[in-house]
């Protein structure tokens, strides 16, 4: 019998091991507990684990130093408008996104092939701001032309950080890769430099929104000065040979001019806002290291750029929002009583303009010895669309589109460095690289119209009207009784 007196059913039934052992003639029954067995070897998968761990943490810290501060300076930084917290988880997620490939060999060969040109005689271009919409926009349109990008974007919450992951997961399908990045990160651009050889910079990446300067004003001295001047610093003085820079610039600069249409030539001095000051300072910094580097730098003065994959902080965007959500919708109105105009510019006529800026940048004169060989290009241009439209007659086309009217509250512009009017005289791009807007308000509005529907998913909520006509003006429709319509 066992000496412990449990027979071998009853340990059966309790999940006892038993054991016989032939010893001295003896039998002895040995019993050890499946507790004990898992304690033991749970112990010891427990110790393996920590030791794997710690020695995984010590490979990665030395490896990847850089990863672990740039986690700070993602949470840190950027644009603001929206909790912490998703700021943070934004953080975090761009950490996981890149951790795996940062700076080893499989991440350096992914920037080359993204950077690298599929066409003979293609340039290579590092573009900021690559997940913005202008970003988005131009990026497609090199790739789709045989040049080589690499995209940079820090992914802040300004506005809605999924719809910026929805545009690089839309690169990624044409084979630009969008790294989680800041341009202050001045190590990391430097490396870029050094693993491939950009001909062009496309700077995009800044803070944007003319009203958001009062609430973050520090936002926009970080992106718009600080991140230029890290810009500028490493094509001017680690790339090699230096990059020609095209960057954005805007039209907010005008200001307080009352000349029009807005020609390069006019007073751009008296900015009405912080996110006009700091275009303007970028433009006198540009100037700078044009004068001392040798740096070949485009500026180019956006007019209300919009279009599908828009910015949702952008006045045409919430106000289909608001529009198809049946919510007010605020309307300024400058001091004398007139109606606000913008040169609203549409996306595929600003990305030609873009395009034709980089290909007829000019080179760079200077070296990393920061001596220069001569004058570098130094140029700034307009691209506007030349006719301003009432903010007014906006909304009626997107009422229009949409289907629904808008419940309208008119205000007097409230003094948050809007300027009444925009309109720009482009016959400088015009002659320089053949920019000609092409794209009416109400064919532009259409394409927005046509996206925002798909995306948002918002086809069985929306009656579009069968086949508008853009030109004529809108007809008279059957009135909707579950749409507001008051202004
Ligand atoms: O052209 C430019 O340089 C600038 O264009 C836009 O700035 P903005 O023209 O002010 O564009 P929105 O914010 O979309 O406003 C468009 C118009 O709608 C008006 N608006 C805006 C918001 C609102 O609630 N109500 C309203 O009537 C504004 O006064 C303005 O006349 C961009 O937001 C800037 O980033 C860009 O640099």
């Amino acid at each position: 019998m066992p000496s412990s007196g449990i027979t071998a059913v009853d340990a059966a039934a309790k999940g006892m091991k038993l054991e016989r052992y032939a010893s001295g003639g003896a039998l002895l029954l040995r019993r050890a507990t499946s507790a004990k067995l898992v304690s033991a070897s749970s112990h010891l998968l427990f110790r393996a684990t920590v030791l794997a761990t710690l020695a995984l943490v010590f490979l990665f810290t030395l490896h990847y130093p850089s990863l672990l501060s740039r986690s700070f300076h993602l949470s840190a930084g950027g644009g603001g408008g929206a909790d912490d917290g998703a700021r943070s988880s934004a953080s975090h997620r761009s950490l996981l996104m890149s951790s795996a490939s940062y700076g080893g060999a499989a991440w350096e060969k992914e920037v080359r092939r993204s950077a690298r040109p599929s066409r003979d005689g293609g340039i290579s271009v590092l573009v900021t701001g690559a997940a913005g919409f202008v970003g988005t926009h131009c990026s497609l349109a090199l790739r789709a032309r045989g040049d080589g990008v690499l995209g940079l974007d820090n992914f802040n919450s300004y506005y809605d950080p999924s719809l910026k992951r929805a545009r690089q997961a839309l690169l990624a399908s044409r084979g630009v890769l969008v790294l989680d990045a800041d341009i202050n990160d001045a190590p990391l651009l430097e490396r870029l430099f050094d693993v491939a050889a950009f001909t062009h910079v496309l700077h995009l990446a800044a803070q944007a929104g003319v009203r958001y300067a009062m609430e973050a004003p520090q936002t926009y001295v970080a992106s718009n000065v600080a991140g230029l001047v890290s810009v500028l610093e490493v094509a001017a003085k680690h790339a090699d040979p230096q990059p020609a820079v095209v960057w954005a610039s805007s039209s907010s600069v005008y200001g307080l001019n009352t000349d029009a249409p807005f020609s390069e030539d006019h007073r751009t001095d008296r900015p009405a806002s912080l996110y006009a000051a700091t275009k303007k300072a970028g433009e006198a910094i540009a100037h700078a290291y044009n004068h001392i580097y040798g740096l070949s730098i485009t500026g180019l003065r956006f007019f209300t750029v919009y279009g599908p994959w828009g910015r949702p902080d952008m006045a045409y965007f919430f106000f289909a929002r608001s529009i198809v959500a049946g919510e007010p919708v605020t309307l300024f109105r400058a001091a004398d009583g007139s109606d606000a105009r913008r040169d609203f510019t549409y996306i595929d006529d600003v990305v030609k303009g873009c395009l034709g800026a980089l290909d007829t940048a000019g080179k760079s004169t200077g070296s990393r010895s920061g001596r220069k060989s001569g004058p570098a290009p130094l140029r700034v241009y307009n691209l506007g669309n030349t006719s301003p439209v009432p903010v007014t007659r906006m909304v009626a086309i997107l009422e229009k589109l949409l289907g629904r009217k808008a419940n309208k509250r008119v205000v007097t512009m409230p003094s948050n460095g809007d300027v009444p009017f925009t309109h720009a005289n482009v016959s400088h791009a015009a002659h320089d690289f053949g920019y000609r807007p092409t794209t009416s308000l109400e064919a532009g509005l259409r394409h927005f119209v046509d996206w925002f529907v798909s995306y948002y998913k918002l086809d069985a909520k929306i009656a579009k009207p069968a086949a508008a006509d853009d030109d004529k003006p809108a007809k008279k429709k059957k009135k909707n009784k579950a749409m507001s319509a008051s202004s």
